[in-house]
């Protein structure tokens, strides 16, 4: 393939893959635990720490792919309320060829790791050191900084 092929096309385009990611927090009002998801697979991902989250579709609108994504790996029925701006109209850059776009989300249901992760866990958003220093997907690491400033924002909001 030359660099100007369909791969580079692919790369570099609006054929960038489309992830979705939640920041499911208990309250949205005064958000104390954030839940993050460790990745059972593929090999090179598993054991790292991210957002509940997957692929869109094609058709699909990210708000529908996310709710579909949380159901899917989580169980859980999710309300998604607003999104975490990132540096681009599509979202956070991922590794390689991928962008996600991140909203902050609730749910009244209990998560299981039914697909995708290993182990749940509820971050303790008093403890913001803590919850850097767990292993995330390094992509992630700049999201979770700029999740971290909106969440503490919203709990002195109100
Ligand atoms: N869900 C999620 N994916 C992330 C995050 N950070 C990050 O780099 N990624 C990458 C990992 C994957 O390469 C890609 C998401 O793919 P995925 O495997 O979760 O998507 P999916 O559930 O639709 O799975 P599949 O149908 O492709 O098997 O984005 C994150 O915080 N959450």
């Amino acid at each position: 393939m030359t660099e100007t092929g369909p791969d580079t096309a692919d790369r570099e385009g609006p054929h960038r893959v489309r992830v979705v990611g939640a920041a499911l927090v208990d309250d949205v009002r005064r958000p104390r635990r954030l839940l993050a998801a460790r990745r059972s697979a593929p090999a090179a991902l598993a054991g790292q720490w991210e957002f509940p989250g997957g692929k869109v579709e094609p058709g699909e609108s990210g708000p529908d792919a996310l709710v579909r994504e949380l159901d899917e790996e989580l169980g859980v029925a999710a309300v998604l309320h607003e999104e975490l701006p990132g540096p681009s109209p599509e979202g956070w850059p991922l590794s390689g060829t991928a962008v996600m776009r991140v909203w902050i989300a609730t749910t009244s249901d209990e998560p299981a790791a039914l697909q995708d992760h290993d182990e749940l866990r509820w971050v303790d958003l008093d403890d913001p050191a803590a919850v850097t220093a767990l292993p995330w997907i390094p992509a992630d690491l700049p999201i979770v900084e700029s999740l971290l400033e909106r969440l503490a924002a919203l709990r002195t909001a109100r």
